[in-house]
């Protein structure tokens, strides 16, 4: 099919770049001249692992392009919208503001039976408006809203071989067009929900403030496990035997960051106001609450351990993304806390293996590195606060030859205990003895 695809950053270049892996002739639109440079030569504008492979071979193929002109969209018979719907900076609703540009600009580029297919997650409300706005100014295309669950860092695999499609349509035209879109993922058996544009909007919402609820349910845990000298992590591994609860988003530690779940229980908070039912979602602000406390107990043990202060205490800060395997440091919860240390005074390096750069365009005022051994080097305390694979498997007994004091604080309960112990470690995780 000839799909476009409207905006192209960590959602959409993935998109456009999977679905001319998967046959459909594809052209990306972005703003943004420099990322729209990068891709046309085959660069993925950021770090996600197997983006370069699919880019690379679908742009030979001539399956895939890329434009800043809009206009470039009209042969398309399915334009997804995928453009960011950041946090507002007052309400923490969303902002749409980039979704209506990129819905209007579209506009005058639909061809007959066009489909423009939501994939940008969006307060409850949104496609029926801009069905309604549809209706007016371009009655011969339609709408449906098609929501991603894609987790960075899987990006590639998630979209190509998605958990579930979730469609949100008002005819079954919509839901026709999109299974050929997605015709590999369904033979392959990918269970498929078409439903109504609410129930598609909300189903999105719903399921990052599942996740995000989880995982602060287990951080609350770490701080009774705290008060008590229990450990988290056994608690974790106990209760998610039982099939009901499951294993996985118990990790406690430093909590959820990224570009996605803070902000969206902050916008389906601020909807649910809107429509008079803030209360059902009143947990969320406790969800949010616990998990901006976990980044702050990491700071605090430090202090304590210091005996009041960190002034002058060379802090290693081992990662700097959200999470491993992305370079994306929207909300990262290890940045803020190199942020904080520095704040109070300590001389902070951190390093991470692909987010530097991002951060360093945030945060100019923290020293970075990309060599770990140069971060460690004459540390008085390391702070693990993104799993890297290369950071969980660090050897205490190396490591401490490196450091001025053998103290780290291990904030996604990733170490051995035992063995940094052994090495000669003072080894506090987050919610372990
Ligand atoms: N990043 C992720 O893993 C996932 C993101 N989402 C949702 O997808 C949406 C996009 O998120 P990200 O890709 O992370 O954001 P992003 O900020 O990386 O990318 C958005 C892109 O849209 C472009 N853009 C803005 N206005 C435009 C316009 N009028 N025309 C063309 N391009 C325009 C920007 O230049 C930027 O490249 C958000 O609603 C997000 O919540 C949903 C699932 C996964
Ligand atoms: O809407 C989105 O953008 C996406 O948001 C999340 O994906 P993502 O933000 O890429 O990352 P996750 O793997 O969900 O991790 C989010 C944060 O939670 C943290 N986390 C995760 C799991 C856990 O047990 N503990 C924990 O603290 C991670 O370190 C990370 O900071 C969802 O998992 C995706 O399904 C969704 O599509």
């Amino acid at each position: 099919m000839r799909i476009s695809v409207i905006g192209c950053g960590y959602l959409g270049a993935v998109h456009a770049s999977a679905m001319a892996e998967l046959g459909h002739d594809v052209v990306g639109i972005d703003v943004d001249e420099r990322k729209i440079t990068d891709l046309r030569s085959g660069r993925a504008p950021f770090f996600e692992p197997g983006l370069h492979d699919i880019l690379t071979s679908a742009t030979a193929s001539g399956r895939l392009r890329f434009s800043t002109d809009i206009a470039e969209a009209a042969d398309a018979e399915i334009h997804f919208i995928a453009v960011g719907t950041p946090q507002s900076a007052d309400t923490y609703a969303a902002d749409l503001r980039f979704v209506d540009a990129a819905f209007e600009g579209l506009l005058p580029h639909l061809a007959d039976g066009a489909l423009i297919v939501g994939k940008s997650t969006v307060p409850v409300g949104t496609a029926e408006r801009l069905a309604a706005r549809l209706a007016e100014a371009a009655p011969h295309a339609h709408l449906a809203w098609n929501p991603e669950f894609l987790r960075e860092g899987f990006a590639v695999q998630d979209t190509i071989a998605p958990d579930r499609l979730v469609y949100g349509v008002a005819d079954d035209r919509a839901a026709a067009q999109l299974d050929q879109v997605y015709r590999a993922a369904i033979e392959a058996g990918t269970p498929r929900i078409v439903t109504d544009y609410a129930t598609a909007e909300l189903v999105k919402v719903a399921a990052n403030a599942f996740l995000a609820t989880k995982i602060s349910f287990i951080n609350a845990m770490a701080e009774i496990a705290e008060a008590t000298g229990a450990d988290v992590t056994q608690l974790a591994d106990a209760i998610g035997h039982d099939a009901r609860i499951g294993r996985r988003f118990l990790n406690a530690g430093v909590g959820f960051g990224g570009g996605c779940l803070p902000k969206d229980i902050r916008a389906f908070s601020a909807r649910a106001e809107e429509l008079g039912r803030g209360e059902s979602v009143a947990f969320l602000k406790e969800v949010d609450a616990i998990n901006l406390r976990r980044r702050r107990r990491v700071v605090d043990l430090a202090v304590e351990s210091f005996g009041g202060s960190v002034v002058g205490k060379r802090v290693a800060v081992l990662g700097v993304t959200f999470k491993p395997d992305s370079d994306d440091v929207r909300d990262s919860p290890a940045l803020d806390v190199a942020v904080h240390f520095k704040g109070l005074g300590a001389d902070v390096i951190a390093t991470d293996p692909e987010g530097i750069a991002n951060a360093r365009a945030r945060h100019p005022q923290l020293a970075y590195t990309e060599d770990t051994d140069e971060a460690l080097r004459g540390a008085d305390l390391v702070v693990l606060v993104t799993e890297w694979r290369e950071y969980r498997n660090l050897d205490p007994v190396e490591v401490g030859r490196l450091v001025a004091n053998r103290f780290v604080i291990d904030g996604r309960n990733v170490l051995d205990p035992a063995a940094w112990r052994a090495a000669g470690w003072e080894y506090r995780g987050l919610g372990r003895p």
